[in-house]
């Protein structure tokens, strides 16, 4: 048989390769039923036509587009439907609905000095593993832990303020504020973390390459997480895994593992009080408790599921998931600031006005407090997350196996499906004819029943049982740096009407933000008020 076969095969290879692809093509095609959503002609064939999609860092524009000319659902590869109807939200991320994380997840895992694949809180797709460990952490992220951080939060605020003073305002440099936000970000979470910064403020550079380092890993994650098989011939090729767990080759340790790794050694004793006898058994540091602290908390309580090397990964998996989101968000605001003087100024009459009758008592140290009390500020931190969401790819998720309902068409098990937070925040009846609009007074607008249904249809921070976790500690580091910045220095860009450009990684990450500094008078703020 097979002598017969192989001179048929050598003379018609070429002949018998095509038709396997054409096959394999239209099985991709015809996959599952799901020729029937529409999409772009090439991704009904190959999953390629994303990975591109997602290289040429645009993929949130192209979902935009996509909705737009098909409707409800686009088919985005052979295997994989975007969903745009808000109601998407609570049939997928909703609880105990069965879905989990697709293996655009474990593209984001790092890898352990033994060449094991490391699984974090936000990586792994094992759903049980995952409700175990976020019960474990889940009071570190807790509304009553804010205070501990705030502390954390105000000592990185001042160094923020007073370097921007030194080097930008005093010297009237211009400053690319999208990475000194960056800069803000990493430290503040180092600072959360450990209890000590890494030290980007203070050097005006980025130590050991870290921001760089996140940068890059994004840059692989976007791309490649679109055929996460390419994954195990790339970053977690069987090679490098092997030889790493033979020893016949060290990774060498990221700066940001460095950093974990010294200061947990610089506190061995502190942690092994609080493994043994809880938080109580140590002194706070001016009320201050760091992750550090909390996390071996967690390993006390829960010592058969939180070990060392988890304490590690969950602390350095804060600085991936924490830093460049809150940065994103950041340069958001400020950026639709000094794009809308209208609304700028009216801000900071709410700012000067807070001031003035003592709702604020610090102008550069806001508390988070004080903070809540200001609804024009609220309004638009609300629009900014509206407008530029940091997620700016679909949070796929895998259909169970017995298929499930959505948006009354049934999806087979195991499709991957999902929304991107860019399409659903641009739902013009959700959110008016306006929604392209930055326009913070639809917040304050909008009657209680349309403000349920615009806060339930915000997706920055996903949904569900996987959503972002370090929401809270976000939101208190971007209330309180956002007036304290504002209410110390005027802010102009550098070049009037020029537009930024962004740069899709996963998060939508933003470029060419250049600004002034100039510090606020006294008379300044007056004449404002
Ligand atoms: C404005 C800032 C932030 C944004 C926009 C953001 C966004 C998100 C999103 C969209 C997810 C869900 C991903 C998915 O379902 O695919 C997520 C998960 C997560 N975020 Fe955030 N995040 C922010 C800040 C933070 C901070 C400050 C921390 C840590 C202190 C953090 C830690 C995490 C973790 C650990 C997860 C995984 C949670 C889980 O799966 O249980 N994030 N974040």
């Amino acid at each position: 048989m097979l002598t017969s076969i192989l001179p048929f095969l050598k003379d018609y290879w070429a002949f018998v390769l095509s038709l396997l692809i054409l096959l394999f093509l239209l099985r991709n095609k015809y996959f599952n039923g799901l020729h029937k959503y529409p999409g772009p002609a090439l991704a009904a064939y190959t999953n390629w036509w994303r990975f591109f999609d997602a290289l040429n860092r645009r993929p949130e524009k192209t979902h935009i587009e996509l909705h737009k000319q098909h409707g409800d659902i686009v088919r985005l590869g052979p295997n994989v439907l975007s969903f745009a109807d808000p109601k998407t939200i609570k049939e997928i991320y909703g609880l105990n609905k069965g879905f989990t994380k697709s293996e655009f997840y474990p593209v984001q895992s790092a890898i352990s000095p033994r060449g094991k694949p490391l699984p974090s809180l936000f990586s792994t797709i094992d759903e049980k593993r995952h409700a175990q460990y976020r019960r474990c952490v889940n009071s570190v992220f807790s509304m009553t832990s804010l205070i501990h951080y705030e502390p954390l939060v105000d000592s990185t605020t001042r160094v923020f303020l007073s370097q921007t003073e030194k080097l930008f305002s005093a010297t009237g440099e211009s400053c690319n504020f999208a990475r000194w936000l960056q800069y803000y970000a990493f430290d503040v979470i180092g600072e959360i973390t450990w209890g000590r910064r890494v030290g980007f403020l203070e050097g005006n550079e980025d130590v050991g390459g870290i921001v760089e380092f996140v940068a890059d890993f994004l840059a692989y994650v976007g791309p490649v997480g679109q055929m996460p098989i390419l994954d195990s011939f790339l970053n977690k090729n069987v090679l490098k895994l092997k030889s790493l767990e033979w020893g016949l080759r060290k990774e060498k340790l990221t700066t940001a593992t460095k950093f974990a790794v010294d200061r947990a050694s610089e506190r061995v004793d502190e942690m092994q009080t609080i493994k043994e006898k809880g938080l109580e058994a140590v002194p706070t540091r001016s009320g201050s408790i760091d992750f550090l602290s909390k996390f071996t908390q967690a390993q006390h309580d829960h010592p058969e599921f939180m070990t060392d090397d988890l304490v590690l990964t969950s602390c350095l998996s804060m600085i991936f998931a924490g830093s460049e989101t809150t940065a994103i968000s950041l340069s958001a605001i400020f950026y639709y600031l000094i794009k809308n003087p209208r609304v700028y100024a009216k801000l900071m009459t709410e700012l000067d006005n807070a001031v003035e009758s003592g709702a604020i008592i610090d102008r550069s140290l806001v508390t988070w407090a004080e903070s809540q009390k200001l609804p024009y500020l609220d309004a638009v931190i609300q629009e900014a997350f509206r407008m530029h969401p940091a997620p700016g790819l679909i949070m796929e998720r895998t259909v169970p196996d017995h298929g499930a309902e959505i948006l009354g068409e049934m999806i087979p098990g195991g499709t991957i499906v999902g929304c991107n937070a860019w399409v659903l925040h641009r739902r013009a009846e959700i959110f008016g004819d306006d929604a392209d609009v930055f326009r913070p007074e639809r917040w304050i607008e909008a009657s209680p029943g349309k403000l349920k249904e615009m806060k339930a249809t915000m997706f920055q921070f996903g949904a569900g049982a996987r959503t972002c976790i370090g929401k809270n500690v976000s939101l208190l580091e971007i209330y309180k740096v956002v007036p304290a910045i504002l209410g110390t220095f005027e802010i102009v860009p550098e070049q009037e009407g020029k537009e930024w450009t962004t740069h899709n990684a996963w998060f939508v990450r933003q470029l060419d933000f250049r600004v002034k500094f100039r510090r606020r008078s006294d008379q300044g703020k007056k004449k404002a008020a």
